[in-house]
């Protein structure tokens, strides 16, 4: 199956631009042949519209965002990946939603918040394993700082992910540089799955993006990566009958109970 990731400069707080810009990308990734469109992390609101505007314009699963997305994805025939600000009563959560546009949708909420931004912002959520079926394919998701918690992705291949997708919103700097380009790889490798790492770039006023989003495959190595500053839609062919040589040698999931 191949997947596309629109590493994307959102507007924060406009959501009629970001879901254009989504709209244009889903077009283009579908005439690439891709089944699967990833954007980043809030992606609809944009990560720098700060509490207030996350809390006026936050939408519910049932609601608004989640329809329009699916409209596009109806209209474009490709499945899209997506953060988006989701209501539940009173509480707003940094959440992701799966929609193929013709009657699958799966949210995924974010467990692990980072910083006072956040957490004054959203509503944690337990961790959970949130998996859909695309393509003969089973995808599991998480939300940025999620993946830097092993746990979070070690849950998903334990539940049966073969790639796992996470929408992002990582700051530029020495650590986000070293996150993006070291410990993707090694999350990817050490559960043998593929993992899509789906950020922002530019700034949005609030923050400075890192950029620098990449598709990791089981064995380690980069599918695609983009640069650090500019927009890129990024292409990969998911294909895990490719890696079987790498499950062999590096069994760790089979061999995390064996009795020592
Ligand atoms: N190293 C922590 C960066 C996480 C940023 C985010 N949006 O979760």
């Amino acid at each position: 199956m191949r997947i596309a990731a629109l590493q994307m400069k959102a507007i924060a707080g406009d959501i009629e631009a970001n879901l254009a810009r989504i709209a244009a990308a889903a077009a283009d990734a579908a005439k690439g042949g891709a089944s699967l469109l990833v954007v980043p992390e809030l992606a609809v609101t944009g990560y720098g519209a700060g509490e207030a505007t996350f809390s006026d314009i936050a939408s519910p699963a049932s609601g608004d965002t989640v329809a329009r997305l699916s409209a596009i994805a109806r209209e474009k025939g490709i499945a899209i990946i997506a953060g988006f600000a989701e209501r539940e009563g009173t509480a707003v959560y940094n959440s992701a939603v799966f929609t193929d546009g013709i009657g699958t949708n799966a949210v995924y909420r974010k467990s692990h918040l980072y910083g006072e931004y956040e957490r004054a912002a959203f509503k944690p959520a337990t961790p959970a394993s949130v998996l859909v079926e695309l393509g003969g394919l089973r995808l599991g998701m998480l939300i940025c700082y999620d993946v830097e918690f092993p746990e979070n992705v070690r849950r998903l291949a334990l539940a049966g992910a073969d790639l796992v997708i996470v929408p992002t919103a990582l700051p530029q700097g020495a650590s986000g540089t070293f996150i993006a380009s070291h410990m993707i790889q090694v999350r990817a490798f050490e559960n043998q799955v593929f993992v899509a790492y789906v950020n922002h770039c530019d700034s949005d006023g609030l923050f400075a993006y890192a950029g620098l989003s990449r598709i990791a495959a089981p064995d380690g190595t980069l599918l695609a990566e983009a640069p650090a500053q500019v927009e890129a839609l990024l292409f990969a062919d998911i294909r895990p009958a490719d890696y079987d040589t790498s499950r062999a040698e590096n069994t760790y999931l089979a061999d995390l109970d064996r009795p020592v």
